[in-house]
Parts: structure tokens; C-alpha cells; sequence
């Protein structure tokens, strides 16, 4: 697969790693938005950029029919347009707040246990805590946002927020330490006990070799998938 790395920092080069050992080659490895030449022989992009960049560069990809796996978060609220490209230029996309199998398991975990605590939000207050390292540029993580997303959609609580608190509201505190990969931790704490499910990455291994698994996987289709449609896990 001849793949081009579209912000080339701690995750683009964690990627390629992964690429030359699965065989694969990297054509591209930049650090701005590609231009149309520079995107002449690339299969797959691997786009991990920063929050501000990640509309434009998607755009240039997908109106230039390159199949493109997106793992920058922060940006989301244009995610609907970047649907609707995909679609009009018959080209494959998938977008995941967190690549790795890990978390992609416990996302399914979180959900189980939200269904199974709805009925008992009176007697336990839920909170989600995030960890991440000091260069992160966004709050929460990505990843906090879907799991508090995964729990919304199991339960009666209305909203999350990283500031406010109320009966309906997940609260969610980020906290920054230095070299932490990413931590989040579900507590549903009553008056006498404590439920806690935690995800910890040990390295940035994991969420490099699910992007790369993803990029493998979407080589020959066409359409919107998400991290479920590889993994299979529903
Ligand atoms: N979905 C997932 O599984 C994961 C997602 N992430 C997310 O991925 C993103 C990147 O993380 P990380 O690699 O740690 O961050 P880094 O800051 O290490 O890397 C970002 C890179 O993007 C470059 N860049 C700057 N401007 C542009 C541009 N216009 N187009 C393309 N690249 C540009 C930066 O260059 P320069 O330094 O010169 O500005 C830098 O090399 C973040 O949003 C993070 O939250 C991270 C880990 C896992
Ligand atoms: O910025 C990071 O490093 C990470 N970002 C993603 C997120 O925002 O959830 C995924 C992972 O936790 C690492």
C-alpha cells in the first residue's frame, strides 16, 4: 500500500514505523495541508494533525479521491461535511477518536455498564477522567468524548461537561501530566462503594497499529466505515 502521512509528529511517525514493518510504503510525509501534485501516487492517507487543520486537509484529500483515515481530534463540528464529501466524490473515510483495540473494546464495555447503571443513577453519581501529556491541544480527549457519547446514548443523563456539574450532566475532568500516552478512567460512585472501569495506553503503539489496520482495511472500499466495521466488533 503506498501511503501518505498528512502530519508527520508523534503519531505520523509512530504510523510509519508501523508501515515499513507491515511492509507498506510512505510516499508522503508532510507537515501542512498536501497540495494536489503532492498527492499524485498516494493510496491511503494517515491524517494526525492538530485541531485547526484537520477540515482543510481532509478536504483536499477527499475531493482528490484519496481514501483517508482521520484520527485528529478536536475538530468535529464540521465532521458532517466531510460525510457528505466522501460520499459525493465516491471515495472511503473513517474517522476514530481512538484507533486501538484497547479502547475500541472498552468503548463497548463502557456502553454495557451504562445500560446496566441506568436504573441505579439516584444511588451512584458517574464522573469520566481523562490523562493525557502537556502538548495535548484539546479538552477532553477525543476518546472521553465518545465514551461520555457511549453513555448518553444508554442512559437518562442529558449532557457531559468539562466545567459544569448537575444531576443530569457527566462530568469530565482532563488532566494534563507530563509523557502520559492517555488515561481515562469511569467511576460510578455511591455512598458506599465505588464501580471503576480504566483504559491505559502504555505507549502510542496501539492507536498507531489500529490506524495502520484501518488504512489496510479500507484500501479497496468506497463509503463511511468506522472503527466497529474493522475491528467487527458489532
Ligand atoms: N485517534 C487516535 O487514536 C489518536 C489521536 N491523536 C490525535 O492526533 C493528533 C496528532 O497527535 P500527535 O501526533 O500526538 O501531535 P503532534 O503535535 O506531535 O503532531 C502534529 C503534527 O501536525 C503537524 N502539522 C502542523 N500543521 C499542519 C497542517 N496544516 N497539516 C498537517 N500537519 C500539520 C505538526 O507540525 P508542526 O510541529 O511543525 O506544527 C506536527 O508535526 C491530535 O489531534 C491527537 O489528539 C493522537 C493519538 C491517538
Ligand atoms: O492527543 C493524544 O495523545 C491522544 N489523543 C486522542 C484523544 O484525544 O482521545 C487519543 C489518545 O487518547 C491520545
Amino acid at each position: 500500500m503506498k501511503v501518505g502521512l498528512i502530519g508527520y509528529g508523534k503519531m505520523g511517525k509512530a504510523i510509519e514505523n508501523i508501515l515499513l514493518k507491515r511492509g507498506h510504503e510512505v510516499v508522503l510525509k508532510i507537515s501542512h495541508t498536501p497540495t494536489v501534485e503532492e498527492l499524485k501516487g498516494v493510496e491511503v492517507a494517515i491524517e494526525f494533525s492538530k485541531p485547526e487543520f484537520a477540515y482543510d486537509n481532509l478536504k483536499v484529500l477527499l475531493e482528490n479521491n484519496v481514501k483517508t483515515i482521520c484520527g485528529t481530534t478536536g475538530w468535529l463540528n464540521k465532521q458532517g461535511e466531510i460525510n457528505q464529501l466522501t460520499i459525493a466524490n465516491k471515495t472511503a473515510y473513517i474517522y476514530a477518536s481512538n484507533f486501538s483495540l484497547g479502547v475500541n473494546l472498552f468503548f463497548e464495555l463502557n456502553k454495557q455498564l451504562a445500560r446496566m447503571m441506568n436504573k441505579y443513577l439516584n444511588d451512584y453519581k458517574i464522573n469520566i477522567e481523562e490523562i493525557h501529556h502537556t502538548q495535548k491541544l484539546d479538552a477532553p480527549s477525543g476518546t472521553a468524548i465518545t465514551l461520555a457519547e457511549g453513555i448518553l446514548d444508554n442512559t437518562n443523563l442529558n449532557t457531559w461537561s468539562l466545567d459544569e456539574t448537575g444531576d443530569t450532566i457527566i462530568p469530565i475532568e482532563a488532566k494534563r501530566i507530563e509523557n502520559v500516552p492517555g488515561t481515562h478512567i469511569i467511576q460510578y460512585t455511591s455512598n458506599v462503594d465505588t464501580i471503576e472501569i480504566s483504559h491505559t495506553a502504555h505507549s502510542r503503539e496501539g492507536f498507531a497499529l489500529g490506524a495502520v489496520i484501518a488504512a489496510e482495511w479500507i484500501w479497496d472500499k468506497q463509503g463511511i466505515y468506522t472503527m466497529n466495521d474493522v475491528l467487527e466488533l458489532n
